[in-house]
């Protein structure tokens, strides 16, 4: 396949995610529609999506700078965008990727826009430092956020929202989980390099890659001794930290990174629940392929929790739905298709949700309530909100990870029921 055809898939992944899908479903589907995309084509592509919504910010607000009337075609903008991403942020050859994205919007636009986006393309490689510079001169354009991420992100962390923006903006590391069972990181880093990679132990099961390989590449990868993982979600087993014998449930298990990690951790009798029979499936995936095992059941926790009439847990696990606007690196299209009214409804949904996962739990078991979110509404907020409407729960700690080079953004609160 062209570059051309690649950028234009890219285009077509823009256009998706503005009219509101998801990112990552929509290169599922190009992926399904396409099966005979090489693996590196696959990765261009992912790679030319996920930039230009990272950079959307300012790729629009250079765009709209060099256009003196709307442009009319959505297809042929989010071309444009493309191809700025190409030239502005990343290693491609200028001359290619201007050939090729004329090539293609000659394609799309039946010959009309050759010559409109020649005279673009070129003109930013003329002018790229001043046009990025200008596209700075305003917020959206400075750090890729629309005004009430921003907002939100200063009223809720005034001394680091600004850090907080820039990592948002940053290549997320490829971060794996060691299985215990089987070998520590040292061990594994050891197997990496024998296999020509590199990369730096975060802890005594963690590693993060120098560089990103496909998982299938990743050495004793199906035979369960690695995992795909970020540091900052690597801590929930930890802040849980199961035993030998614990009766553990994980009430929103899917795709099942925590549960695999839990069951490592201890050989704990897991129950894996999620609403969502397909991503439940995922889990039964990842645990085959770990060799461990659970109960899974494809259930709404709060309505399952509700009709449960078995023992109680020692131990819960609530990674609750949330905004994920702590992942926003590995997911860069959640920063324009969360609404600012999200929060609130995904904290009514956990409120729900914790109310009755603590019922479940047994005195003197722990329920973890965890969130990939950096929105104080969603983290400390419904900690204080479930901390009041439950005289039976005392906070053991608490703690926002904030993203950095090393993790994702995470929120987690460890409840201890007393009794
Ligand atoms: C943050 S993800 C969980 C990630 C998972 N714990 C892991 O580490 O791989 C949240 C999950 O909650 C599930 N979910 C949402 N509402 C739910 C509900 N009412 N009951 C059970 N699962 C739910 C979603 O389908 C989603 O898979």
């Amino acid at each position: 396949m062209s570059l051309s055809s690649v950028q234009t898939l890219a285009a077509q992944t823009v256009q998706a995610v503005k009219d509101g899908r998801n990112l990552s479903d929509v290169l599922a589907d190009i992926r399904r529609e396409h099966p005979g995309l090489t693996a590196q084509e696959r990765g261009a592509l992912q790679d030319l999506a996920f930039g230009v919504q990272r950079f959307s910010g300012s790729l629009n607000a250079v765009l709209d700078s060099m256009l003196n009337k709307p442009l009319q075609r959505s297809d042929i903008r989010s071309l444009m965008l493309v191809a700025l991403y190409q030239l502005a942020y990343s290693r491609n050859a200028e001359y290619a990727v201007v050939n090729e994205a004329v090539r293609a919007a000659s394609r799309i636009g039946k010959g009309q826009y050759k010559s409109l986006c020649n005279a673009l393309l070129r003109r930013f490689l003329r002018e790229r430092e001043a046009l990025l510079r200008a596209a700075a001169g305003n917020e959206v354009g400075k750090y890729n956020l629309t005004a009430w991420w921003l907002q939100r992100l200063r009223a809720d962390y005034p001394k680091h929202w600004h850090n907080i923006a820039a990592a948002f903006n940053r290549h997320p590391p490829m971060t794996l989980r060691i299985n215990r069972r089987r070998m520590d990181a040292e061990g594994y880093l050891n197997v990496l390099r024998e296999h020509g990679m590199d990369g730096t132990v975060l802890g005594s099961h963690a590693l993060m890659l120098a560089e990103a390989v496909p998982v299938d590449a990743l050495p004793l990868f199906a035979e369960g001794v690695v995992s795909v993982q970020d540091w900052g979600a690597q801590q929930a087993a930890e802040w849980l930290d199961v035993h030998d014998g614990e009766r553990v449930l994980d009430a929103c298990a899917a795709p099942g990174g925590k549960s695999g990690h839990l069951l490592e951790w201890a050989d704990c009798r897991l129950t894996a629940l999620d609403i969502d029979a397909y991503r439940l499936q995922r889990v039964r995936d990842n645990l085959q392929r770990l060799g461990l095992q659970a109960h899974t059941e494809a259930a709404d926790a709060a309505a399952w929790a509700s009709c449960y009439d078995g023992p109680p847990f020692d131990a819960v696990l609530a990674d609750v739905p949330c905004t994920a606007s702590g992942v926003v690196r590995r997911h860069p299209d959640i920063k324009w298709l969360r609404r600012p009214q999200d929060a609130a409804k995904t904290a009514a949904q956990q409120t729900l949700l914790l109310d009755r996962l603590w019922q479940l739990v047994k005195p003197g078991g722990r329920m973890l309530l965890a969130t990939c979110s950096l929105f104080h509404e969603e983290n400390d907020g419904q900690l204080q909100h479930f901390l009041q409407g439950h005289a039976d729960a005392v906070c053991r700690r608490s703690e926002t990870l904030l993203p950095n080079d090393r993790q994702d953004g995470f929120y987690y609160a460890l409840l201890d029921k007393v009794g």
